[in-house]
């Protein structure tokens, strides 16, 4: 699913009017219809008191349309303009005009603190002051509305996107954006949605469709795209009858260290479960019988050194690698390594200490080979690309070091982002059990698993990183959030592979419910 920028979801809605001749104020009738459907349906008519607080602009009148509805529907309805500017949107006063047609009850005009109304914990707050048309700071008494808000603890809709969040630029202050409980975005989630420093601003989010042009939706290419189930699907690679495990290629893992060889047999599992034909595990001579016992699939080539890595020498031929997992940084690790990437043509996964050792030594860089995925977590990206002040800064970093080593960076987290060049790629599954020992290294076996399988390296990261997550959504509901354990992700790689040609309860890529355990 694509992700519009605030430049794109403008020209969308002009692009629209003209192709569908539609008559002024058209799209904000159908964004206040469409919330009025979604709140109908789940109220039912009920009494419960709504105070539906308007700015002055287009998420003003989208607010005003909604309370149109509700009042012709009998609801309990007060409505509120926040005063904040002079400058009202031709839309905002034609919506405001209808509202005076259907009620004697005319919006209240709020401009301080003390014209505040009274909000009850079992009332609902409809949150239409600002939308995506934010531009400067927000003054403080309308801070100490939102904070009124809070304070009630009553239920918070808002519209489009929580008040006071730009979709393009850091949080001022953190006093100064509505806390939602639930968002209805137009057309497009927002990018803010999924970012570590603003996801929280609200806790469930939905998009509504209100008939922007097709055409427009399927042809503009956006820099941020969501990742879920529909976009992973064409990536998958079904099997014919006749094929052999030579087809799907040989993954290789590089790794472990003394204390660490347990890495190594999560990564190099992995590789096998996620569909690669054969796998052999490069350790130091202390792994050769932990994995010969336990993975008896794989098979083991050892270093010559007991505990380390010291010099990478291998006589097969594999179709992918993936390097780092347990690596550790010993100096003779960083020879090794760097005779490794001086002699390989194969496209790498490289994570953990193979990340670290490229930050320490920035010559490396230049021998990692086009096309490699990187798969760091905060810290290890920090180390990578230096420090930032917002996420927004985080990704434009990301970019520019992808664009400039051609490397795909897969940025670890809660929503881990794929970066590629300028494009920025979300996943959408994954959940807060699988942040645990050793989820890494199966993520980097499942990656290194597809390459072998000829995936392009892009999809094999963006593929991964779904089948991960989902693999992880999956156990979490027979392990819990607590006891998930990374071999559990392996476990249900392949329940992962089937859920893919399952038809989806609910749609994933529209409604995000964060877990709360
Ligand atoms: N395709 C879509 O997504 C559609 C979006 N619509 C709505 O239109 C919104 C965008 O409308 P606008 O561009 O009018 O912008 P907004 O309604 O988001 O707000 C802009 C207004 O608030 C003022 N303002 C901005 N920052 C302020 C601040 N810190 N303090 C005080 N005043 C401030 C601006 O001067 C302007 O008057 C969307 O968020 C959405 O709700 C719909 O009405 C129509 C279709
Ligand atoms: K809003």
């Amino acid at each position: 699913m694509k992700v519009f920028s605030k430049e794109q979801i403008y020209e969308g809605d002009k692009v629209t009017e003209e192709r569908q001749k539609l008559p002024p104020s058209e799209l904000m009738e159908r964004a206040g219809l469409q919330i009025f459907n979604w709140m109908h349906m789940r109220m039912q008519g009920a009494q419960v008191p709504i105070h539906i607080f308007c700015g002055i602009g287009n998420n003003g009148g989208d607010g005003l349309v909604l309370a149109r509805h509700l009042i012709t529907h009998g609801y309990n309805v007060e409505t509120y303009v926040v005063n904040c500017g002079n400058s009202r949107s031709k839309d905002f006063l034609t919506s405001y005009d209808k509202v005076k047609e259907v009620t004697k009850k005319w919006p209240q005009l709020l401009k301080c603190e003390s014209d505040f109304p009274e909000i009850h914990k079992d009332d609902i707050i409809v949150d239409a002051i600002f939308g995506i048309g934010l531009n400067r700071s927000i003054e403080d008494w309308i801070k100490a509305l939102f904070h009124h808000f809070k304070a009630s603890e009553a239920f918070t809709l808002s519209v489009d996107i929580p008040s006071g969040l730009y979709t393009d630029k850091p949080v001022e202050d953190v006093n100064g954006v509505v806390k939602a409980n639930y968002t209805l975005s137009f057309q497009s989630p927002k990018l803010v949605f999924f970012l570590p420093e603003t996801a929280d601003y609200t806790i469930q989010w939905e998009v509504i469709d209100i008939g922007i042009d097709r055409e427009y939706l399927m042809t503009t290419d956006t820099e941020v795209e969501l990742i879920s189930k529909n976009e992973v699907l064409p990536i998958y690679k079904p099997r014919t009858k006749f094929s052999h495990k030579g087809d799907f290629g040989h993954g290789l893992i590089i790794g472990g260290s003394y204390g660490k060889i347990g890495a190594v047999q999560l990564a190099t599992r992995s590789v096998l479960v996620s569909g690669a034909g054969m796998v052999t595990a490069y350790v130091p001579e202390c792994g050769y019988l932990p994995l010969q016992t336990s993975l008896p699939e794989a098979m083991v080539m050892t270093d010559i050194d007991e505990k380390k890595i010291t010099d990478i020498n291998f006589d097969i031929t594999p179709s992918a690698i993936g390097i780092g997992v347990g690596i550790g940084t010993d100096t003779s690790t960083i020879q090794a390594y760097e005779a490794f990437l001086k002699s390989n043509k194969v496209p790498l996964v490289i994570d953990a200490d193979a990340i670290n050792m490229l930050s320490e030594n920035k010559k490396l860089l230049k021998l990692v080979p086009e096309n490699s995925i990187l798969t760091p977590h905060h810290r290890e990206l920090e180390r990578l690309i230096g420090t930032w002040s917002s996420d927004f800064e985080k990704l434009e970093k990301a970019s520019t070091f992808s664009s400039k080593h051609k490397v795909i960076l897969v940025i670890k987290g809660a929503h881990t982002i794929t970066v590629y060049g300028q494009k920025k790629f979300i996943n959408v599954t994954g959940n807060s059990g699988m942040s645990t020992a050793g989820s890494g290294d199966v993520l980097t076996g499942i990656i290194t698993g597809l390459l072998s399988q000829k995936h392009l390296p892009i999809e094999a990261a963006l593929f991964g990183v779904y089948l991960h997550g989902r693999a992880g959504d999956l156990a979490v509901e027979e392990f819990g959030y607590q006891s998930l354990l990374a071999g559990n992700i392996i476990d249900y790689l392949g329940e992962a592979y089937i859920d893919l040609f399952k038809q989806p309860e609910q749609a994933q890529e529209e409604v995000k419910t964060e877990d709360k355990a």
